[in-house]
């Protein structure tokens, strides 16, 4: 019997995952520089020491994440090659919305055997739990890389990178060392932080700088390799994506996002090959998937105001006068059995310019 999916078969895509947020590449290209500076700074775990701290900064999209994995997955696999090494546990924990509580929580949770009970929520402060900390990782042992990723959304973010690098010169562990690795998107956090922290933190700090046209057509183009059936994406499409994105922010995420939605615009189409008008229109509906958003986010008020503004341009009465324009509103609100209001705030126009 065939079914709504009989039909379906591979046309454009072979491996949709490549293209996806969750996809970790196996091959970081167009950053040489920055993994040899990441290296140098990793690298003495290898021989029992403790690693430098690590600082990445940069805009979104621009790999910090994507090589830090890369990185860390590496060193942990060259480590359990050698005998000599230490073993290296890595943990990331995002800051975006926590407490210095939580985090070190996080942490400890983490590291205790999977039979414990979770350190509890609420009860015990952060000192405890920074002693906590101490004590599972002397259990364990080894090197422990700790990524904290959007470090800058941390309140507290001085005390946690004050403690952690001195955890071991100040006699908290003695089995066990920490490597801190700290990412942001905004590199004035720096100035934030106390001169003893920036010191240690930023032994090694590596800088992202938003990719080229050409270094995004790599990117793509690798990736593109593995998502897609062969010769279903013309090579204009990965020049568009690439070029729109690089004129943008040089965003990898934005890229990679581009060229998949123009291969989804494709497939809808029933055309066999992903060209540059297809992310050409992909690019126009994200946009406008972006502006339905905000205008979603507005009060009802600035959304009346909205389309009153858009019925007076239509009719081609743009520029108005206020009274004119409070007159259409009026009229807006009403159809929406909503009572207009008299006097409009700023804050009525919302945030949309
Ligand atoms: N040099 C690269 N080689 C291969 N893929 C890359 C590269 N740089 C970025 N990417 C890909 O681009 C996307 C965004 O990269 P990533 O998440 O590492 O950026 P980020 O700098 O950490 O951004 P954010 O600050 O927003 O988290 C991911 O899918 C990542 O795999």
């Amino acid at each position: 019997m065939s079914g709504p999916f009989s039909d379906v078969s591979k046309t454009i895509f072979d491996d949709k995952t490549v293209l996806t947020e969750s996809y970790q590449p196996e091959e970081i290209l167009e950053r040489d520089e920055e993994i040899e500076e990441y290296r140098y700074a990793l690298q003495d775990v290898l021989f029992g020491s403790e690693p430098d701290n690590v600082f990445l900064y940069g805009k979104a999209g621009l790999g910090k994440t994507a090589v830090t994995k890369y990185m860390t997955d590496s060193l942990v696999e060259e480590a359990n090659k050698r005998e000599e090494a230490d073993d290296v546990h890595v943990q990331e924990i995002n800051c975006n919305g926590k407490s210095l509580f939580s985090i070190v929580r996080s942490l400890v949770n983490n590291l205790l055997p999977s039979n414990a009970s979770p350190f509890p929520k609420r009860g015990l402060g952060t000192a405890d739990a920074f002693e906590e900390l101490y004590r599972q990782l002397d259990r364990i042992g080894g090197s422990h890389l700790m990524v904290f990723d959007e470090i800058d959304h941390l309140d507290d973010a001085d005390t946690l990178l004050y403690e952690l690098p001195r955890a071991r010169s100040n006699g908290h562990i003695t089995k066990s060392r920490i490597g801190v690795i700290g990412i942001s998107n905004n590199y004035t956090f720096r100035k934030r932080l106390s001169s003893k922290v920036k010191d240690t933190l930023m032994e090694t700090e590596i800088s992202f700088t938003p990719y080229d046209a050409n270094e995004l057509m790599t990117i793509l183009q690798h990736r593109a390799d593995q998502a897609f059936v062969d010769g279903a994406c013309d090579r204009s499409a990965i020049a568009k994506a690439a070029a729109l994105s690089a004129q943008d922010r040089g965003n990898a995420r934005q890229a990679i996002d581009l060229l998949r939605a123009g291969a989804e615009v494709a497939q809808k189409e029933d055309e066999e090959t992903v060209i540059d008008n297809h992310v050409e229109a992909a690019r126009t509906l994200v946009q406008r998937g972006r502006l339905q958003t905000r205008i979603r986010e507005q009060t009802d008020h600035s959304q009346y105001i909205l389309e009153t503004i858009a019925k007076l341009d239509e009719k081609g009465e743009t520029p108005s006068r206020s009274k004119q324009i409070h007159k259409e509103y009026e009229r807006v609100a009403d159809a929406y059995a909503s009572t207009p209001r008299m006097c409009l705030a700023r804050a009525d126009f919302g945030t949309l310019s």
